[in-house]
């Protein structure tokens, strides 16, 4: 299936940051039919969460594992080749050349696309600068989605705003991914780079990951719906 062809249902990826499996799982029945793509990150993964990825395959759901290895490259290889056997679609590793190589080879031909985490929605420019890097955000945003590119990484994770260079850098081969979502309204909380979901898909999103704003809603199926409808609203469909 090319980006272009993909349901704007199924382009919503709630992320599962909740503290148990038990409160994953009761946040996955009240979410129902509605939702059919889901993130398992630290928070969850780290509580005994890793076997709801192969659950919620057989249920017939896609599964993002946020687990954003970065490592040696022969450990980034083993680490992959063991997650490609838990039956998830997306996997995140860190945007650096040696984990990226070691993330690439250890996926082979499993149907795991590995996600390069560009620059993390929290950090701007001066946060970039803190931490050591003399380029700014779409600059080295930029340069990793290249490097990622060349590498054979399947898609990036960046920040709706860098989604229109990126497409025309790198065409449509690579599924673009963004979290740092927020509906009209919705609290930042620690995101920096941010943009509402109609706006994301218009820059040219393929699929947009969204927490807070729906987790941690009074009725979350509704708010989930409601970003369906605004990304279908965006496509035109
Ligand atoms: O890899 C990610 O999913 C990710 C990358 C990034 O740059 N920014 C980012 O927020 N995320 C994840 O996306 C989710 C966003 O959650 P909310 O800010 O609550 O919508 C969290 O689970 C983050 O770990």
């Amino acid at each position: 299936m090319t980006p272009a062809e993909i349901a704007a249902k199924d382009r919503l990826i709630v992320a599962l940051d909740l503290p148990s499996l038990d409160a994953a799982e009761a946040m996955i029945a009240r979410l129902g039919d509605s939702v059919t793509f889901y993130k398992i990150g630290y928070q969850l993964a780290y509580a005994g969460g890793l076997p709801l990825i192969g659950k919620l395959a057989d249920k017939g759901k896609k599964v993002f594992a946020d687990l954003k290895l970065h490592d040696i490259g022969n450990t980034v290889m083993r680490g992959v080749e063991s997650v490609a056997k838990l039956g998830a679609s997306f996997l995140t590793v860190h945007a650096y050349p040696q984990t990226m190589k070691g993330a690439v080879e250890g996926r082979g031909h499993a149907s795991l696309k590995i996600l390069a985490v560009t620059v993390l929605t929290s950090y701007n420019d001066d946060d970039l600068h803190a931490a050591g890097y003399r380029l700014g955000v779409s600059e080295l945003v930029e340069a990793r989605a290249q490097q990622a590119q060349v590498l054979g990484v399947d898609g990036l994770v960046c920040s709706p705003e860098e989604v229109g260079a990126l497409r025309k850098l790198v065409g449509h081969q690579m599924n673009l991914v963004t979290p740092g979502i927020r509906p009209a309204g919705a609290a930042s909380g620690d995101q920096k780079r941010i943009m509402t979901p109609g706006r994301a898909i218009a820059a040219g999103a393929d699929y947009l990951v969204v927490g807070r704003p729906v987790v941690e809603a009074a009725d979350p199926k509704a708010v989930a719906e409601a970003i369906q409808a605004e990304i279908a609203q965006a496509l035109g469909s």
